[in-house]
């Protein structure tokens, strides 16, 4: 028997602004979990045909968002505040009057949910974090002349805790993404200096573990939030925290003062929370993921609580302590302050505490780059672009070398083998190393030729190894695996290709709608190591491919000249040749950052169409000395030379055959022709003790026993 319709009844709400949906209270929402059935399910109407994005933009632009003034202000605008326990679910017109396509856009969970113990240690770490009420000041902690000492602001911050660069006091514990490296790493907190734990590093790792059991244990009320596991745990995406964490990459801590109420509102002032305390879209989100907002904040009760709005549905929570709000962060939203009401005494140790936890798209394809651990540097200038992996002494390990040569002394760069056990469970350490060096085995071995891969039986015949960690029942014996028929990673790539399309359908800002890491319905799935490549783009590069690999070393001048010269010996030495060679290969330049956008309200910071320059914290800005300068040289490549090749570079990037193979590595080369994949895989570990050759896959998957 079909289910009944879930029976909405509209909203009235006089005095809202017309360009919000209109909303509708769903009585006995099915994706409402029972447990929480005292908190109210909220519905709107999207419209997920092209034309209905493009009203829904427009429409969108129209609606005034002024978060500003008191509580009963919003309300008088008939914004909807959400309580504990409520969910807001869209559905796109034309779907189940039923509710079970419904999408979830935001589930508040309060104190209710978790019990008292969680709520104690909640409040500890809320306690720990902020300090001594004594102790607190407004501003930022300052050097003290007399002791040397910080003092003043918050006791987390008088760790010495490093803010993100924009001076706003937010600070990253988690992983975050460096945008111009496309890399994704441990945050510069998270920096293991040999010797015991720091004050800051036991108070990072009791809340990174705490908020992301919070966050985790709230996912289950979220209709297939589920779904992220199967698939992070295909990308070999890490898990940091708590062990049930499978969404979320990154961590921020959002350290504001109350403000009174006679003030403007200055989240988003420079020494508040800066490009967070405005009018914003986390960029770097991902878009089949939710952010967790979790507010701790420590006010008198006779406070005004500050809010956190969400633009596109005319929104808003509360942030009484204890809130756990789920959204994406795709959605423009914005805080405001706590503050003492007029009247009301404006006290130095009143502030509002939010930890936000991001899911990173990067993380979550596992996409970009990660540094897995320290490795040796060049050990010339010449070398700096060396397209290769190098193996140099330093790695080798001999007895009297382990010395100032070893590479972990010279990389400041956190990275997940070094710092690792700053974010991350033992287990989830190892399962990530683990699997990553299986892709590296595979990355090396899929590079033999391809006669004598089968000789040799290696597993790098295959894509990557990942499906081995989905498939492989630990404890299993290796000699017993089952035969596999097909790639268990289809399924759940198939899966994820069916989130990405509702989520983007209730996503409806999004510019455009999110790629998958790789397409499973694509024909002939032939891939390279890692299953990046589609077969359609064998033998074509874009130009960035062949420009510098993107590592410090490789932005200094001489690899500038190098790589110049090499591209002129390719196409002859004259400008012409060189603008010649440029013509045949995609001429897409790295489009500049254009910085804060300001619309009418005055405070909105908009990166939308710019996915990779989001919210998350960029360290760029403060690497190490002289990074800078490097940074200069890499962009300077990069640039258009004269007005003409700028004229080249508006054009539509075109795929083309690049030189000759004979200059490059081809990607074919590295891309191995497909064989029914898993047959041979459990023969070969039972022969790895045989054969020297593949002892390193022994031992990588000796590790994977031990890993999930
Ligand atoms: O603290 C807040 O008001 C929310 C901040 C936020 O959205 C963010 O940090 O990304
Ligand atoms: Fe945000």
């Amino acid at each position: 028997m079909a289910r009944a319709a879930v029976k909405l009844t509209e909203l009235n709400l006089p005095g809202r602004d017309p360009h919000l949906p209109t909303l509708y209270k769903a009585q006995s929402h099915p994706l409402h979990p029972l447990k929480i059935r005292y908190g109210t399910a909220y519905l709107y109407f999207i419209d997920a045909s092209t034309e209905g994005r493009r009203q829904a933009a427009e429409n969108f632009d129209k609606i005034i968002f002024d978060k500003s003034g008191s509580n009963e202000k919003q309300r008088e605008a008939s914004l909807l505040q959400l309580k504990p326990g409520d969910m807001l679910f869209t559905r796109r017109i034309g779907d189940d009057p039923a509710g079970l396509q419904d999408h979830c856009k935001y589930l508040f969970l309060g104190r209710e949910f978790y019990g008292e113990e969680k709520m104690r240690e909640m409040l500890a770490l809320q306690q720990e974090l902020l300090g001594d009420p004594n102790q607190r000041t407004q501003e930022k902690p300052h050097i003290d002349p007399g002791s040397g000492r910080l003092v003043g602001g918050t006791a987390f911050e008088r760790t010495g805790v490093q803010g993100a660069g924009d001076g706003g006091r937010t600070y990253n514990i988690g992983l975050t993404v460096q945008s111009q490296k496309g890399l994704w790493a441990p945050s510069k907190n998270v920096k293991y200096m040999g010797g015991e734990p720091t004050d800051q590093q036991i108070m990072q790792q009791r809340l990174l573990n705490l908020a992301t059991e919070v966050g985790s244990r709230g996912l289950k009320y979220i209709p297939r939030a589920e779904e992220m596991k199967a698939y992070r745990t295909m990308t070999n995406a890490p898990i940091i925290g708590h062990p049930s964490n499978y969404m979320f990459d990154s961590l921020q801590v959002n350290v504001s003062p109350a403000t009174s109420e006679a003030e403007l509102d200055k989240l988003g002032a420079n020494n508040m929370l800066g490009r967070s305390g405005a009018t914003h879209i986390d960029g770097h989100d991902d878009p089949t993921s939710y952010s967790c907002m979790l507010s701790i904040s420590d006010v008198p009760e006779e406070y005004g609580l500050g809010r956190l709005h969400i633009k596109e549905a005319g929104v808003y929570v509360e942030l009484n302590s204890f809130v756990v709000l789920f959204f994406s962060g795709l959605d423009q939203h914005a805080g405001t302050s706590h503050y003492a009401p007029h009247g009301v005494e404006l006290v130095e140790s009143a502030y509002r505490l939010n930890i936000i936890l991001y899911p990173a798209s990067m993380v979550a394809r596992n996409d970009g780059v990660a540094p897995l651990a320290a490795f040796p540097l060049p050990t010339s200038e010449t070398s700096a672009a060396r397209p290769y992996l190098p193996l140099g002494r330093e790695i080798r390990n001999y007895p009297e070398d382990r010395s100032s040569r070893s590479p972990p002394n010279h990389c400041t760069q956190s990275n997940f083998a070094t710092d690792g056990h700053l974010l991350m469970t033992p287990q989830s350490q190892l399962n990530y190393i683990a699997r990553s060096l299986l892709q590296l085995s595979t990355l090396v071995t899929s590079q033999i030729h391809p006669d004598r891969q089968d000789n040799m039986l290696l597993p790098s015949k295959d894509r990557s190894p990942i499906a081995l960690t989905v498939y492989h029942p630990a404890g299993r014996p290796l000699d017993n695996q089952p035969i596999l028929e097909a790639d268990p990673r289809d399924e759940i790539l198939r899966i994820h290709k069916r989130r990405i399309q509702r989520c983007f359908d209730h996503l409806t800002q999004l510019k455009e709608m999110p790629s998958m890491i790789v397409d499973p319905d694509a024909t002939s799935p032939v891939q390279g190591p890692g299953g990046r490549s589609a077969a359609k783009n064998l033998n074509s590069y874009k130009k960035n491919q062949l420009l510098a690999v993107e590592s410090v070393g490789s932005r200094s001048q001489t690899a500038k000249a190098a790589q110049r010269s090499t591209l002129q010996t390719i196409k002859g030495s004259d400008r012409k040749g060189k603008r010649k060679a440029d013509a045949e290969v995609p001429a897409r330049r790295t489009r500049r950052r254009t910085g804060s956008e300001t619309d009418g309200n005055g405070d909105l910071v908009e990166d939308e169409d710019d996915l990779l320059d989001g919210t998350f914290e960029d360290e760029d800005a403060d690497l190490e000395m002289g990074d800078e300068e490097r940074q200069k040289d890499f962009h300077g490549y990069d640039e258009p030379d004269s007005e003409e090749d700028a004229a080249e570079d508006e054009a539509e990037p075109r795929w083309t055959r690049l030189y000759s193979e004979a200059n490059l590595v081809s990607e074919a080369e590295a891309i191995v022709p497909s064989m029914p994949p898993f047959q041979k895989w459990p023969k070969l570990f039972r022969d790895a003790s045989l054969d020297p050759w593949l002892l390193f896959h022994k031992y990588a998957f000796v590790l994977q026993r031990f890993a999930g």
